[in-house]
């Protein structure tokens, strides 16, 4: 690998980036970004009126992430020192894609491009696949007030989308690698030799 490693984990709400990223970034003694969650003044308006708070709530995670990534590079990547994220920039379009719509979607990809062209990609994607009934469980068992009512369909059709998103991803950058979990028969978490074969795999990628 030439430049240092730059690995995101991804998947619909509630697949476990948080848990694995915090878990393998201990494990390779590698920094993590994570994305802000309870001071984002917008979530919880969002869940209540989708329609209503979608563009300040894609907005806010856009810049939130721009300037996250604009540090990490400045002080991890550029200094050629790996880094581990609990999300991939490219997630902004994912989620806006399903929220936003005709004029003001438009707008945001404008600005989505002008804003993230140049910054940093991730060269590693370990993607945590996982079924409604199992991003349902997690989701109950986190118990953000904000997501009790979630709907089903909206998770759904982030599960599809995100099958999709990884794979342009992967033809449009073939230098890109990704590792697939499922996070449906795969458990990180309460299976030691699960979590021990998927950090093996991270390993070998990054040598
Ligand atoms: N493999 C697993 N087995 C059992 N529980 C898990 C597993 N992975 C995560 N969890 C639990 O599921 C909940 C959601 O996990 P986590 O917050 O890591 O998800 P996330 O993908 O980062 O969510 P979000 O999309 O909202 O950022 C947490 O309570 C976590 O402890
Ligand atoms: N609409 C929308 N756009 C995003 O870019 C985005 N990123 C995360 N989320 C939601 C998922 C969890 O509820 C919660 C924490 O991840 O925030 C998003 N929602």
């Amino acid at each position: 690998m030439n430049r240092a490693p730059f690995i995101a984990v991804e998947g619909p709400i509630g697949a476990g980036k948080t848990t694995l990223a915090t878990m393998l970034s201990e494990e390779l003694g590698f920094p993590m970004i994570n994305e802000i969650v309870e001071d984002n003044p917008y979530l919880d308006k969002f869940y209540d009126n989708i329609e209503e708070w979608s563009f300040q709530l894609e907005m806010f995670f856009l810049c939130h992430r721009y300037k996250q990534l604009e540090d990490t590079d400045r002080d991890y990547l550029k200094q050629g020192q790996p880094v581990l994220s609990d999300y991939h920039i490219y997630k902004n379009v994912i989620f806006a894609e399903r929220t936003l719509h005709g004029q003001k979607l438009e707008k945001y990809k404008q600005i989505y491009h002008l804003l993230t062209h140049d910054l940093p990609k991730p060269n590693i994607i370990v993607y945590i696949k996982a079924s409604l009934p199992t991003l349902l469980q997690r989701i109950e068992k986190r118990g953000r007030p904000f997501e009790k009512n979630i709907e089903h369909q909206y998770l759904e059709r982030l599960i599809t989308d995100y099958d999709t998103a990884i794979r342009q991803l992967q033809e449009e950058d073939p230098d890109i690698s990704v590792l697939t979990i499922d996070g449906d028969t795969e458990d990180f978490v309460l299976n030691k030799t699960d979590y021990e074969r998927i950090a093996r795999q991270v390993k070998e990628l990054i040598k």
